[in-house]
């Protein structure tokens, strides 16, 4: 930036002036018909838009500049935001032709991730959040979340865990917070999100309440029933402070907010959405469930979808309405497709109400929206006529709004421009002076056409051609070999290469009229525009209930289309304990197998009498983690209300899902400690609920083998004494664990099945009763294509340290586990140290010993050690 300020420019000064007030933004600053930025953005508009970089003499300092045409906005401005910068966008206030002196300017919209409304900043299936988080000093937080672009705005409070849950569930595009919180923030939610801190004077309870009562022009907040979320309400007003900042004054589509009830959902933690790979598929990208389920016929549908997965239902009642219209709509195929067809129709009505406030929507979206409101209509009356009392009710929640869409079709042209400001798209008929205006504008056309024929005829010009451009208006445009027949009284105005454009009178009497005529008609279609627009802000909370009922609806037919296709099956949600699964699949893997192979289907049984804990073991890559997971996702889809990759379900009513993975499975970045498995560990165990399900996928793994086996075994032990009694999945390659079997009574162990043949295991992938012995580790490192020798070594020594094991070991350990006091890590197993004592104690006679000799073999021993 220029030091010399007293020679700045005007135009310099007028735009450090604004620059100061948005320190932390690229500040687009309009010049005529271009956006231009200067110093430090213009080296980062340049470097990220790739546009060129100059630099400028401004007086007594060199400045950087780069610039692009305004009408490029929208592509530029999502490149900057996508690269994580604020934008904020300084246009012309008033029109420059009039303007005295410098024109005046101002910020008219910033733009950052989480207040994006542009449709290239958007994913059309996905919700763009923004998230306030409040800290009260202690372990709460209050939360809101709040999507500009559709205008939902849903509010929380909880504890770290469950603001860590909702916000890997919500995934928002920016989180802001109190800046006091800094340090605590980047620590507990580190890197994972773009945020942004606020000062502590925004998050106080009765600004807060001000703002959310002037939002929705209440006296109170009763009727959202967020009264007791006083930390949420802060959150909320957060939110609303940081629109008001970052100039969105129109948000009139906001038209109410929604709780968040952790308890009216079934929990997971986000280590659990992660593990599950539901949202995103695993460290590698891939399949999620998300994705595998997801073939919903409208954005609407497809967000919503996102957040049934998070929040399965916990109530049975609501669970059984939705399996009950599945299965309706399975049977009712022509229902079915007629409804996905109109619901295809609606385009992405949230979307485009959200654009009518904020002034954004155009002609062509305008149509769309009453298009949609006829499929609406079409939807409620197809419904109406149902037997299924719940489709009924989402008939009767639909309000197609059939004035304003009529209205809107019949004044609207057929196929609209995108763009307002050239007119032309209200229908004729519709305004008596727009009508005679248009027929002067093409009358006039049509007489300009006739002169064009009148003066070719006249002076012989056989090429003779009226043309228009800004600069001079029309004009008769004669080539270089007619120039000479040009009559006297034309005007020359312009010589090109090969020709010559003149004007006449004439010619400028009627463009006079024609001008006038269209300057007018866009005059009076803008204002038939606007007064749609303006009427529509009546029916904004209409036709965003409207979009939540078509939602609602298109999941259901994708899952009664995912229930035919993938040959899903109802599942039976039921209030008791028991968890029956009859040839349960994968859903995710089942889809992603190589051609020919086929998902082996599983059978699987808990309950509370004989059969809460499995203990599963098997070789690598049997499919251990696959069927752990598949009983979560299965239990999982069915709180959804979705039917199941199952011949039979029959599922508990569930308030937790937990999954735990051991740390070397969990390689993600900085989490592979040990400790971290812990941690996680210890959050279920402090968690358990009586309806919670636990799987745990090798823990223990992320330490030696004795600390391992003694943590996993111990973590069972305790499951198991739980009051809760939570049933539990544990996947392990410590066959020792089996031993459990024999001295808890609800514990049952399984193992994978295989088949060895000639050296090679085959994986039969199927569910057996009884533990297995092997981890066949060294068959996996075969198939991954270890060299030969490196493969016949690995077998030498494991044959070695099985010789080892089996003289004494195994069940010294186990008795050591179940109670008996043996350091068992103090000694290494195998090292010499140990062969020696062993060796020592194996030649001493105890019944020829006498105290003295038996004191100093202790003494030898202990020499031994050092
Ligand atoms: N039931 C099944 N039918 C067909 N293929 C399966 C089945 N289960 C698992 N697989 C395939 O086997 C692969 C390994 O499965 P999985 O990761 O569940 O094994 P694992 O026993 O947990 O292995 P590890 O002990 O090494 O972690 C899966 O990626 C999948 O491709």
């Amino acid at each position: 930036m220029s030091k010399g300020k007293t020679a700045e420019t005007p135009l310099m000064q007028q735009h450090n002036a604004i620059k100061q007030k948005y320190p932390d933004a690229v500040l687009l600053f309009r010049v005529g018909d271009f956006y231009e930025t200067f110093g430090g953005d213009a080296i980062i508009a340049s470097q990220v838009l790739g546009i060129t970089l100059t630099k400028r003499n401004n007086g007594t300092a060199d400045n950087e500049l780069a610039g692009f045409p305004y009408h490029a906005l929208d592509t530029y401005l999502h490149k900057l935001v996508k690269a994580g910068y604020r934008v904020a966008i300084c246009d012309q206030l008033e029109d420059p032709k009039a303007a005295k002196g410098i024109v005046k300017r101002g910020v008219t919209e910033m733009v950052t991730p989480g207040t994006a409304t542009n449709d290239k900043l958007l994913d059309h299936g996905t919700n763009n959040f923004l998230a306030a988080l409040h800290y009260n000093g202690t372990d709460r937080y209050g939360m809101a979340f709040l999507d500009i672009s559709t205008g939902e705005f849903l509010i929380a409070e909880g504890d770290q865990e469950a603001a860590d849950k909702l916000l890997s569930g919500f995934k928002p595009a920016e989180v802001i917070f109190q800046r006091q919180y800094q340090k605590r923030f980047k620590e507990t939610f580190a890197g994972k999100y773009y945020t942004y801190t606020l000062d502590e004077w925004i998050f106080q309870e009765h600004y807060a309440h001000e703002l959310l009562l002037k939002q929705f022009n209440t006296h109170s907040l009763k009727g959202f029933g967020v009264e007791s979320l006083s930390l949420g309400q802060v959150a909320a007003g957060a939110v609303l402070h940081y629109l008001k900042e970052t100039e969105h004054p129109n948000l009139q589509h906001i038209t109410s907010m929604q709780r968040i009830d952790q308890a009216d959902y079934l929990w997971m933690d986000r280590f659990t959405i992660r593990n599950l790979e539901l949202l995103g598929g695993g460290y590698d990208g891939g399949n999620s469930l998300l994705t595998v389920l997801d073939n919903t016929a409208t954005p609407m549908g497809a967000r919503m979808l996102k957040r049934w997965i998070v929040f399965p239902l916990k109530d049975l009642g609501r669970i059984n309405e939705r399996l009950d219209l599945v299965e309706h709509l399975i049977l009712q195929t022509e229902l079915r497709q007629h409804l996905v067809q109109a619901m295809k129709l609606c385009g992405d009505m949230e979307r485009l109400v959200s654009k009518i406030p904020l002034k954004k929507i155009n002609p062509r979206e305008l149509l769309q929206l009453a298009r949609s409101l006829k499929q609406v209509d079409i939807i409620k009356h197809a419904c109406a006529q149902s037997s299924n009392a719940y489709l009924q009710r989402l008939s009767d929640a639909l309000n197609p709004c059939l004035s304003i869409a009529g209205k809107i079709i019949s004044e609207v042209m057929e196929n609209p421009p995108a763009v307002a400001a050239k007119g032309g798209f209200i229908q004729n008929g519709v305004h008596t002076e727009l009508d005679g205006l248009r027929a002067i504008a093409t009358n006039g056309k049509e007489y300009l056409l006739q002169m064009q024929q009148q003066e070719a005829d006249r002076t012989g010009i056989s090429s003779l051609k009226v043309g228009f451009n800004n600069v001079f208006g029309y004009f008769l445009e004669v080539t270089n070999s007619h120039k000479s027949k040009v009559p006297p009284e034309w005007i020359r105005k312009q010589t090109l290469a090969n020709a010559e454009r003149y004007i006449t009178p004439e010619l400028k009497d009627y463009e006079e009229k024609i001008t006038g005529a269209e300057e007018k008609i866009l005059a009076i279609e803008m204002q038939l525009f606007e007064g749609l627009v303006n009427e529509l802000q009546d029916f904004l909370s209409c036709i965003q209930a409207n979009a939540q009922v078509v939602a609602t609806l298109d999941c259901i037919c994708c899952f009664a289309q995912n229930a035919l296709q993938f040959n899903y099956k109802k599942p039976e949600v039921h209030n008791g304990e028991d968890l029956t699964i009859s040839e349960g699949r994968h859903p995710v893997i089942e889809r992603t197998l190589p051609p020919g192979d086929v998902y082996v289907s599983n059978d699987l049984k808990f309950n509370k009498e004989d059969q809460q804990i499995i203990i599963l073991t098997g070789p690598n890559m049997s499919g251990k983690s696959a069927l752990l997971r598949q009983t979560a996702i299965i239990t999982l889809m069915a709180h959804m209300g979705s039917f199941v990759p199952a011949v039979a379900a029959h599922i508990p009513l569930t308030d937790k899902i937990f999954t735990r993975v051991g740390a070397s499975d969990n390689l993600n970045a900085g989490e592979s400690t040990f400790m971290v498995e812990m941690n996680e560990t210890a959050s279920i165990i402090n968690n358990i609920s009586p309806r919670c399900l636990i799987l745990l996928d090798e823990i223990g793994r992320g330490t030696s083998t004795y600390d391992g086996i003694s943590i996993a075994w111990s973590i069972v032990e305790y499951l198991h004494h739980s009051p809760h009694q939570p049933k539990t999945f544990f996947a392990t390659h410590y066959h020792e664990l089996n031993e459990l079997e024999n001295k808890l009574a609800r514990v049952r162990n399984f193992h994978v099945t295989n088949k060895e043949i000639g050296g090679k295991i085959i994986f039969l992938r199927k569910l057996a009763e009884g533990g297995s012995t092997h981890s066949f580790g060294i068959h996996v490192a075969r198939m991954a294509g270890m060299p030969p020798e490196l493969i016949n070594r690995a077998n030498e020594v494991l044959t070695q340290l099985e010789q080892k094991h089996e003289s004494n070991d195994n069940r010294q350990n186990l008795q050591a586990l179940s109670g008996q006091r043996m350091q068992l890590n103090i000694f290494d197993t195998h090292s010499q140290t140990f062969d020696e004592i062993r060796n020592a104690l194996n030649n001493v006679d105890i019944n020829r010993l006498t105290p003295v000799e038996a004191l100093l073999k202790l003494n030898e021993i202990k020499g031994m050690i050092k």
